[in-house]
């Protein structure tokens, strides 16, 4: 095979989440968004000896179980939803294929296996979305919606997404109107030129409440063609937006200013339009206060079978201590404190950590105390011992030195929520060489039409006794081989990818890596001579690479 050319061939399986596997010519071909049992045509966009990557260009003839029609209209160019031809029990049966396959190579001894639990809705199903403003086509007019597939630049306006509330369009277009109307423009990736960014629109499932949070540049001179000034322009988007017939209402209208190089939805600060800056969600009969930068599950009523899932796996917890490790707005917290002698919730926004207090005492609870600071550090000063653990870290999962001291309270049972079922089998290896076994494990669709899933993990301490028998761990003890150095380059551009939307090389990256007296290989990446000029890593990617650093320990 070679790198520019051009071959067909069937997809064999997709791994997750999204990396199909076919082989053409004896070697193995990796392309992403195609489902397994479609012929495909590729084009090969990196050789490696007995691995290529190859892009799509065709699908040529469909899975035999795949729906002649797209469910969504955007399904064609949307970079948003992969899933699009298959009906919802296919996405369920190929999500559970994929999560039990990588976990089963790493999983010891038997469990129960709880099955997949689909999603209570299928569409209409997410509270949150993020458009972004750009373009459909280099110099097009205004877009507000999801990325092309495959592009970083372009922009497809998702104004009939399937995802989302009707009132989430209605918004969508509404703004995208306003701002096309007044000529406003968008940053521009490559210039760093132009106002609108993102559009950020929360609707709670349970209780209508919606919260749209328009995000901007400073840069307002020359960035529209009338004469309003900033005041007016908001002004003018708010009195449309509280005009809309919407089923909901709006609890709150905001203005979010970011500056940042880096394309996420971040905040410099925010102003009140109109309403307040949170609105609240019910789940299980508890309220939450949510404010636009704080974690919250985006699927309510998927969140709701989420959380009994865990009710039911951590068990019995009457008189039990519990720790609700990345604890978010306090959910699992409060789902679990009516019944538990006492709840700490570590979470280490604190913004979310607020608003947690603010749930608890709004739900009645007294016996739930929320701790802000990255759990490595907090479990080091918390003097409590835990009966019981819940997990639910973020995408990357659980920092590998705060593993052992997690194992380390030898709790008998511990719940592991995951997002990213690659970071969940990393973590398992370390938590059962620490002594723990799985003991049950369910998938939960949050996510359908995307190939996201959450998968629920109840780890037992087994036959040891953990009151008894002092754990002797230490980072030697574990296989950490994939954290050695801190991370690889590739977990180190991921990391940087999600947390800050900027992507960086592997040539930044080492020169950070210097900078911060990081072993580099002698030569890597060094110039060839002395008068030779290599691109230095831009302040906003340094910053971003050393937040990494600190992320895996390195620094
Ligand atoms: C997947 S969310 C879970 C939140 C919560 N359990 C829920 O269901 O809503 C992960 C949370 O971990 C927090 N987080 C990320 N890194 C952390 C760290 N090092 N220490 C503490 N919390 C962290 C994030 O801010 C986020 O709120």
């Amino acid at each position: 095979m070679k790198k520019g050319e051009i071959y067909t061939g069937i997809v064999e399986k997709v791994d997750f989440p999204n990396k199909g596997i076919l082989h053409i010519e004896d070697e193995k071909v990796v392309v992403k968004n195609v489902l397994p049992g479609q012929t495909v045509e590729v084009v090969v966009t990196k050789q490696k000896t007995g691995k290529c990557e190859a892009r799509l260009l065709n699908v040529v003839s469909r899975a035999a179980c795949e729906t002649p029609e797209r469910a969504c209209v955007h399904a064609a160019d949307c970079g948003g939803c992969s899933y699009q031809t298959l009906p919802y029990e296919e996405q369920l049966k190929l999500k559970e294929e994929q999560v039990k396959g990588l976990l089963d190579e790493v999983i010891r001894g038997e469990y129960q296996y709880d099955g997949i639990k689909a999603s209570p809705l299928t569409s209409s199903y997410r509270n949150k979305m993020e458009f972004s403003f750009g373009d459909e086509v280099k110099d097009g007019p205004l877009a507000l919606g999801m990325h092309k597939r495959g592009s970083f630049y372009d922009i497809v306006t998702v104004d009939q997404c399937l995802l989302v509330h009707e009132d989430c369009c209605r918004i969508l277009r509404a703004t995208l109107d306003y701002f096309k109307e007044k000529n406003v423009s968008f940053l521009k990736k490559t210039s760093h030129r132009g106002y609108l960014r993102h559009l950020l629109v929360r609707r709670g499932m349970r209780t209508g409440e919606i919260l749209a949070d328009l995000v901007t540049t400073t840069q307002t001179a020359d960035s529209w063609a009338g004469k309003e000034t900033e005041e007016e322009l908001l002004e003018g988007w708010k009195q449309i937006l509280l005009a809309l017939p919407l089923s909901g209402s709006f609890a709150g209208i905001l203005h979010t200013k970011n500056d940042s190089l880096a394309d996420a939805v971040l905040n410099d600060g925010t102003d009140v339009l109109y309403g307040q800056d949170y609105f609240y969600e019910e789940l299980l009969g508890l309220k939450f206060k949510i404010t636009p930068f704080s974690f919250f599950q985006t699927n309510s009523l998927g969140a709701e079978v989420l959380y009994d899932t865990v009710r039911q796996y951590i068990g019995d917890t009457s008189g039990q201590k519990v720790f609700d490790l990345y604890s978010g707005t306090g959910t699992i917290a409060q789902i679990l404190a009516p019944v538990a002698e006492h709840v700490t919730g570590v979470e280490i926004v604190e913004e979310a950590v607020e608003a947690a207090r603010e749930n608890a005492a709004l739900n009645g609870l007294s016996n739930c105390d929320f701790i802000a600071g990255d759990v490595l550090k907090v479990l080091d000063m918390l003097e409590e011992q835990p009966d019981l653990i819940v997990l639910d870290p973020p995408r990357d999962g659980i920092h590998p030195k705060a593993l052992p001291k997690i194992i380390r309270y030898g709790v008998d049972r511990m719940v592991y929520v995951s997002c990213k079922p690659t970071s969940l089998a990393r973590d398992l290896i370390v938590l059962q060489a620490g002594g723990y076994r799985v003991e049950r494990m369910a998938l939960v669709d949050m996510f359908p039409f995307t190939g996201h899933v959450e998968t629920v993990v109840l780890l037992s301490k087994g036959e040891v006794d953990s009151k008894k028998i002092r754990v002797e761990f230490s980072l030697e003890d574990m296989d950490m081989s994939e954290f050695q150095d801190g991370a690889t380059y590739t977990q180190i551009k991921d990391y940087v990818l999600e947390h800050s939307g900027l992507k960086v090389s592997n040539l930044y990256i080492s020169q950070i890596k210097r900078k911060c007296g990081i072993e580099v290989g002698k030569n890597y990446n060094l110039p060839k001579s002395e008068d030779s000029r290599q691109p230095m890593c831009p302040p906003e990617k340094e910053k971003a690479i050393r937040e990494a650093f600190k992320y895996f320990g390195m620094i």
